[in-house]
């Protein structure tokens, strides 16, 4: 099988939504290749903490898998956890008919306060769900052995509806060629190493290691790269009130080049100038930031919404396509 959903995005593109059949209710959920749970509001969560979002009624089709429990905590200090459910999971036509599906006894304020956000759906690598007392797969290592290709393409855009590509990749979505690396998957995640950045013909220095990650708004790469690229921004500086670099709105901001196996990918300096980082609109917030405290450095979706990402476990080897839009 094969099969394609819309991304839609919220805000200043701040996460994209998909829609998607739990057990035959639709909800709209954050499709994160940094993670690897797919759990969602449902009428197990307090109403205090989940007015406003569409909630699985595990009651329809759901059959509980008895004592197990998952809990989750993200790189940005939100979290959820609950119980488990075995249901039909349909994602652009593409159907898991016996998903675990992670129902929230309990989430964030983060989660509670975004109202169109129903949950996430993990797309990293098994190995870091977080279901016990047994480990559950992701909706894509479900499906994975009866699509057409063991493959989804990621095609976010910038304020408008992207897609997920489930199985097949459609060469109309991207120009020139696609550039495979492999990648490293002992964190779990879809990481890879990046290499040389640029702006205004400058070197910024090597970006390295890096995971692909929908599930993140902006770029988080390393401090020395991040600083030489501010210092191209006139007026720019790292506030601690706003938590970043910020600039004046009306600045010139430059793109940003990145080589990827050999091959320069461009994020347009519009991208990073992301939103304003107060109510007057004068300062603006940078998309590209330090990785300090990370460890590594994050490619969300600042950078992934001005390419075209295939994510490939069509040979023993998984490795990342990537091309430009
Ligand atoms: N992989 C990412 C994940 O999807 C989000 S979870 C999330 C939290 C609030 C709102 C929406 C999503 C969190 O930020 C970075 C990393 O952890």
């Amino acid at each position: 099988q094969s099969g394609s959903v819309a991304a839609n995005p919220e805000q200043y593109d701040e996460s994209y939504l998909c829609p998607v059949q739990v057990g035959g209710q639709t909800l709209n959920l954050d499709f994160d290749t940094g993670s690897a749970d797919l759990w969602v509001f449902s009428t197990l969560t307090p109403a205090s903490e989940s007015t406003g979002h569409a909630k699985y009624n595990p009651k329809t089709s759901g059959k509980a898998k008895s004592g197990y429990t998952w809990n989750i905590s993200y790189g940005d200090n939100s979290g959820a956890s609950g119980t488990v459910y075995a249901d039909k999971v349909v994602v652009g036509g593409v159907t898991a008919t016996s998903q675990a599906v992670e129902a929230a006894t309990s989430v964030s304020t983060q989660f509670m306060q975004d109202t169109d956000n129903d949950g996430l759906l993990g797309l990293a690598f098994s190995t870091i769900n977080t279901v016990q007392p047994q480990q559950q797969t992701t909706f894509f290592d479900t499906v994975k052995g009866t699509l057409a290709k063991k493959l989804f393409t990621v095609d976010l855009k910038a304020g408008t509806a992207g897609t997920y590509d489930f199985g097949y990749i459609d060469n109309s979505k991207y120009s020139g060629t696609i550039t495979y690396v492999p990648v490293k998957t002992t964190n779990g995640f879809w990481e890879f190493t990046a290499g040389a950045a640029t702006a205004n013909n400058r070197s910024l220095g090597s970006v390295g290691d890096a995971i692909a990650d929908t599930g993140t708004t902006l770029m988080y790469l390393p401090t020395a790269v991040t600083s030489a690229y501010y210092a191209q921004i006139s007026g720019s500086t790292n506030s601690a009130d706003a938590g970043g670099y910020i600039f004046p709105c009306d600045a010139d901001v430059p793109d940003f080049h990145i080589a990827i196996g050999g091959k320069s990918f461009t994020v347009p300096g519009e991208y990073i100038n992301f939103t304003p980082a107060d109510n007057s609109g004068e300062q603006c917030f940078g998309g590209i930031q330090p990785n300090t405290g990370i460890g590594f450095t994050i490619l969300g979706d600042v950078f992934l919404k001005a390419m075209f990402v295939v994510f490939d476990q069509t040979t023993s080897a998984p490795r990342l396509g990537f091309a430009a839009q």
